[in-house]
């Protein structure tokens, strides 16, 4: 692995991260559109970005550089090819018509790389601008000609490292559809990243960050259910084998809700031989295991998850830490992230302060657990990993 960027594992010590800091995207929610934009409520703005702070500082604290989403996104558009590709990408609506849309081109090409970026992440009303003609008029004054992008606090999601590819990824919900022309912008353009391979792309079949896992080197957990396709692990698959990036994907099909829209909401590693899963549906996880001959994919038969993880990774158990709970307390603290905690290392992680019992339990257990307050930013309906992109990870020592 490159210095710069890489991850082999879940919990390799964490050294640099992306994530972004709430901003004016999030002022767009309404009572209206907040079901629609994947929000289940309106958060108070200010107190989201204190809360994500002490997120970002918790990380900092700890030694992990932090990268910011909007930061790298604003540099990326100093190059005329990223402008001309942002400018067009946030144009392509078939709502715009003709002339608004030769207009938004013309708006749009004239901001400094700070105001582009901004207009990209928050969006665009119909009243924010002058633009005349027929769809203009129709248009109500409060409908988005470029829609905002809440979503964006999930850095997970809209793009995910392996080994040393980046896969910038295919979002199902069209509310985050356009995350990924950001994120493939950031990291064809930026500095940082020039000579990053990437291993996906987001014209592809669908699949989610939030549904990929380094169970360990060479070793995937792929979600497959609200979010990722059938035919998104199978290109993954594909993908990666062919790279040589892993020897082995787990499917892991999950229940199409929307509490536990992407594997991570269920499940994520806390040591390098042991899982923290959802107690409700823990038992009923199962694996079908990936593998390829160089030629063909290779599906072995549904496997318990945690025999088939075990399997892959060559140990002879992964652990899952009972958290004991009774199935009410488990889905509450399920709901609220609970299940979703960011490794900063072997046994140390970040969660939500709220989930309480879920905490008490890892501790417990021999985890240390650094606690942030969720209040508004789990308004989005996700956790510690859900809003962070582990860019590199410290390979993993052999236990
Ligand atoms: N990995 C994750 O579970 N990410 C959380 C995404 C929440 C977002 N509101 C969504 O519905 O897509």
């Amino acid at each position: 692995m490159t210095e710069a960027y890489g991850i082999d594992s879940e919990v390799g010590p964490l050294r640099t991260v992306m994530l972004h800091r709430p901003g004016n995207e999030l002022r767009r929610l309404t009572p209206r559109n907040n079901d629609k934009l994947l929000f289940d409520g309106i958060p108070w703005v200010g107190r989201a970005q204190d809360e994500h702070d002490a997120f970002a500082q918790a990380l900092r604290d700890r030694d992990v550089e932090v990268l910011y989403l909007g930061e790298l996104l604003t540099e990326a558009l100093n190059d005329s090819g990223a402008r001309a590709a942002a400018v067009q990408g946030a144009i392509e609506d078939l709502r715009l018509g003709d002339t608004l849309r030769e207009y938004l081109r013309t708006a749009l090409a004239s901001l400094d790389p700070a105001a582009l970026a901004e207009a990209l992440m928050a969006g665009v009303r119909n009243d924010e601008v002058r633009a005349g003609g027929l769809v203009t008029s129709l248009l109500a004054d409060e409908d988005f000609l470029i829609d905002p992008l809440p979503n964006l606090l999930f850095t997970r999601d809209s793009s995910v490292w392996i080994s040393d590819s980046v896969a910038v990824t295919s979002l199902a919900m069209p509310a985050r559809v356009r995350e990924t022309q950001l994120t493939e912008l950031i990291y064809k353009y930026h500095p940082r990243f020039a000579g990053a391979d990437k291993v996906y792309d987001h014209t592809l079949e669908h699949v989610e960050g939030g549904d990929v896992l380094a169970l360990g080197p060479g070793v995937l957990a792929v979600g497959v259910g609200e979010r990722t396709t059938p035919a998104g692990v199978e290109r993954l698959a594909r993908r990666v084998f062919a790279k040589g990036l892993a020897h082995t994907v787990l499917a892991v099909p999950i229940a199409q809700q929307r509490a536990t829209m992407h594997l991570d909401t269920v499940c994520t590693m806390v040591d390098v031989d042991a899982v923290l899963m959802y107690p409700n549906m823990a038992e009923e996880m199962r694996a079908l295991a990936v593998t390829t001959d160089g030629e063909e994919l290779h599906v072995a038969e549904p496997e318990p998850f945690l025999v088939a993880a075990a399997k892959a990774l060559g140990i002879d158990t992964l652990r899952r830490i009972d958290t004991g709970l009774d199935p009410v307390t488990a889905e509450r603290e399920q709901w609220d992230d609970g299940n979703n905690t960011l490794a900063l290392a072997p046994r140390v992680c970040i969660a939500y302060e709220r989930t309480v019992e879920t905490n008490a339990r890892l501790e417990e257990s021999g985890i240390e657990v650094i606690r942030i307050s969720g209040s508004e930013l789990g308004s989005g309906r996700g956790g510690p990993r859900c809003m962070s992109c582990p860019v590199l990870r410290d390979p993993l020592t052999t236990p």
